[in-house]
C-alpha cells in the first residue's frame, strides 16, 4: 500500500517507505521528519555505480531537490538505458545499515521493488503509523515460515483421477502454498516429487518464454502414470520476486539483458525463492525422501540441507521453444541447470 512504517531498534528509530509507492505528498511528509536515505540493494547500486559500503545495501543520500520521479527512477531500471546518467550518487558510509536492510527486506516481502526511503527519527514517533520492532521483524523475515495444512479435498485431474489438493497457510500471513497428492504414496519409500514455482505466464497463459507450463503438465502426467506422487505448487512467482517484478524483468529482457542480468538490475538476486517451504510441506505430509523431478541442482542441494533425502534426480526436459531456447541456455550457463 505504500503506507510508511516505523522501525525501531537499539541503534535508533526510522520511518521507512517503499520507493515504488512514494508520491509527492508522501515524500513531503517524510522530508518534514528529517533528511532521508534511499536504501538500495548492492545489486542495484552496482548498476547505478553507487558505492555500497555495507556490501548488500547502499544508503544513497537523498539530494534536497530529489522528487518522487527521481526516487522511482533510481529504484526502477526501466529507463536506465534511456537516461543512463543518474549520478554521481553520494552514499552513506558511517552509521549502521540494519534498519535500511530491514526496510528493503519488507519491500521484497511485499513483492515491490527492493528500494526504500529511510528517515532516521530524532523526535517523537509520528502518530498513526505502525511501529515494528526490528528484533521481532528481522528474525521473522529470515526464518522459514511455519506452515499449517488447513484443508485437503479430492480434485480429479486429467492427468490423474485420484488426486487431492492440500492447502498450506503460513503463520506470518504470506502466500499460501499447495500440495497435489496423486494416489496414496507410501510414506516409507521415496516419493516421485516436483517443487514447482508459480508461473502465471507459463502455467496459465501458455507463454513460450519459459518451460514452466509443459513442466507442470509433464510432472503431473508422470505421477499419474506411476500412480503416485506429490507436486508442490509454491506461490513464489518469478523465482520469488512477484509477477509485477517478473514483468519488469521481462521488459529488461526485451532491452537485451538475460534473465539473470535482469534480476540483478532490478536489485534482486538471481533466485529469491525459499525452498525450505517445500521441505516443510513434505515433512508435514510424512515424506522423508523424494525422487525429485528437476533439472536444477540447487533444488536438490536445498532439499538435502533441509533434511529431505533426494534418492534420485528425475530429469524433466520438456517445452523447449525457439522463444525460450536462450532462457534455458542462460539457466544452464549461469544457474547450473542440467541439460
Ligand atoms: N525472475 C524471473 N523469473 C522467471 C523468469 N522466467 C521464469 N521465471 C520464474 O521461474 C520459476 C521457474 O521455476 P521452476 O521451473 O520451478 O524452477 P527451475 O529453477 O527452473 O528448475 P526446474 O526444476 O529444473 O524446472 C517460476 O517461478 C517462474 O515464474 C524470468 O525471466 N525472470
Ligand atoms: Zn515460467
Amino acid at each position: 500500500m505504500g503506507v510508511p512504517v516505523v522501525l525501531t531498534a537499539a541503534q535508533g528509530t526510522a520511518v521507512c517507505a517503499a520507493a515504488e509507492t512514494v508520491n509527492a505528498a508522501r515524500l513531503a511528509a517524510l522530508r518534514a521528519l528529517g533528511p532521508a536515505d534511499l536504501a538500495l540493494t548492492g545489486r542495484r547500486a552496482e548498476t547505478l555505480k553507487a558505492r555500497a559500503y555495507d556490501g548488500d545495501i547502499a544508503r544513497v543520500l537523498l539530494p534536497s531537490d530529489a522528487d518522487a520521479n527521481w526516487i522511482r527512477a533510481l529504484a526502477d531500471p526501466a529507463d536506465d538505458l534511456g537516461h543512463p546518467m543518474k549520478g554521481p550518487l553520494k552514499t552513506r558510509r558511517e552509521g549502521d545499515a540494519a534498519l535500511h536492510r530491514l526496510a528493503v527486506d519488507l519491500c521484497k516481502a511485499a513483492r515491490l521493488l527492493p528500494a526504500a526511503l529511510v528517515v532516521p527519527l530524532s523526535g517523537p514517533v509520528p502518530e498513526g503509523l505502525t511501529v515494528l520492532p526490528a528484533e521481532g521483524v528481522a528474525p521473522l523475515l529470515a526464518a522459514a515460515p511455519v506452515l499449517h495444512r488447513v484443508v485437503s479435498a479430492k480434485v480429479p485431474l486429467r492427468a490423474a483421477r485420484d488426486a487431492r489438493l492440500h492447502v498450506f497457510r503460513p503463520e506470518d500471513g504470506s502466500d499460501e502454498h499447495y500440495a497435489i497428492e496423486i494416489g496414496r504414496p507410501d510414506r516409507a519409500a521415496p516419493v516421485l516429487s516436483r517443487l514447482h514455482s508459480a508461473c502465471f505466464t507459463g502455467d496459465l497463459l501458455g507463454s513460450l518464454k519459459c518451460d514452466c507450463g509443459p513442466q507442470l503438465n509433464a510432472a503431473l502426467a508422470q505421477m499419474g502414470q506411476e500412480g503416485s506422487g506429490v507436486l508442490l505448487y509454491l506461490n513464489q512467482e518469478g523465482r520469488g520476486i512477484g509477477l509485477a517484478n517478473k514483468m519488469r524483468a521481462y521488459a529488461l529482457q526485451d532491452q537485451g539483458f538475460d534473465t539473470v542480468e535482469a534480476n540483478h538490475r532490478l536489485g534482486f538476486e538471481d533466485d529469491e525463492r525459499d525452498f525450505r517451504l517445500g521441505a516443510a510441506m513434505l515433512r508435514e505430509m510424512g515424506f522423508g525422501a523424494v525422487r525429485l523431478l528437476t533439472n536444477n541442482p540447487a533444488k536438490i542441494a536445498m532439499m538435502e540441507r533441509c533434511g529431505v533425502i533426494v534418492t534420485e534426480r528425475v530429469p524433466l526436459k520438456v517445452g523447449e521453444t525457439p522463444q525460450n531456447a536462450r532462457y534455458l541456455a542462460v539457466k544452464a550457463e549461469k544457474s547450473g541447470h542440467l541439460l
